[in-house]
């Protein structure tokens, strides 16, 4: 079987994302959007993904972003991946990924089976989709709050793209997750914090390793 990917996202210092290297994560991500703990400054990403190797993805994550906010992180040269985290359509995905070249994430909030037939809208706008579940109205962020969907709802699903499982994941039920969906890649945030936006080394470490250990 092939090794599976595994995001940790939020991260916002070279202590973790050293740790997120070592522990053999694929992909790190990085949010921008103030309202988050988790928020990070173009030029800040631009400093913590400078020493991340390059066989390791630099997903920014976005909500809404506008073409100024995406050409700003763009322009640090230190992505590899944008991530639309907000209400971003099929036809403004396809247009940001057109026009700043780079790989397009698409997140998609889960509550019910609808909204992961809705998906497949995005098939041939963007390179990933992401599962996540859909945060209460009226919360503060579209994501890392350490929620989980109900992972029945993507069973027997063809998902028209790569795509991912992210929302309350944890070292406990990342096994669970992985042998309920067959998801490619898993993303996982408030379950390796302290606290919110206080990434923990050592939650880094068993994570990745409980996913080897699948
Ligand atoms: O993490 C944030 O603060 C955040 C803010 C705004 C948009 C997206 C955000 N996170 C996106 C992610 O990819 C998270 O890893 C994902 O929602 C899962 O989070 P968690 O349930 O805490 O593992």
């Amino acid at each position: 079987m092939s090794r599976l990917a595994i995001k940790i996202c939020g991260l916002s210092t070279p202590e973790t994302v050293g740790a997120a290297v070592r522990a053999g994560a694929s992909h790190l991500g990085f949010v921008h959007f103030p309202k988050s703990p988790r928020h990070v400054e173009a030029d800040h990403m631009r400093a913590l993904a400078a020493s991340v190797p390059a066989h390791v993805g630099r997903v920014a994550v976005v909500v809404d972003a506008d073409d100024a906010e995406l050409a700003r992180i763009v322009g640090t040269e230190a992505i590899s991946a944008l991530q639309l985290h907000g209400k971003e359509s099929p036809e403004r995905s396809a247009a940001i990924r057109a026009r700043f070249g780079l790989p397009v994430w698409k997140a998609i909030s889960v509550k019910s089976r609808a909204d992961i037939d809705g998906a497949s809208a995005y098939a041939g706008a963007v390179d990933r989709l992401l599962f996540d579940a859909k945060t209460p109205d009226g919360a503060a962020l579209p994501g890392g709050m350490g929620l989980r969907f109900d992972w029945r709802l993507l069973r027997g699903v063809a998902v028209p793209a790569p795509w991912g499982l992210s929302g309350g994941l944890s070292t406990a039920n990342v096994c669970e997750a992985i042998s309920e969906t067959g998801a490619p890649l898993i993303d996982i945030s408030s379950g390796v914090e302290d606290a919110p936006g206080i990434k923990s080394v050592d939650k880094i470490m068993a994570f990745c390793k409980a996913v080897s250990a699948c």
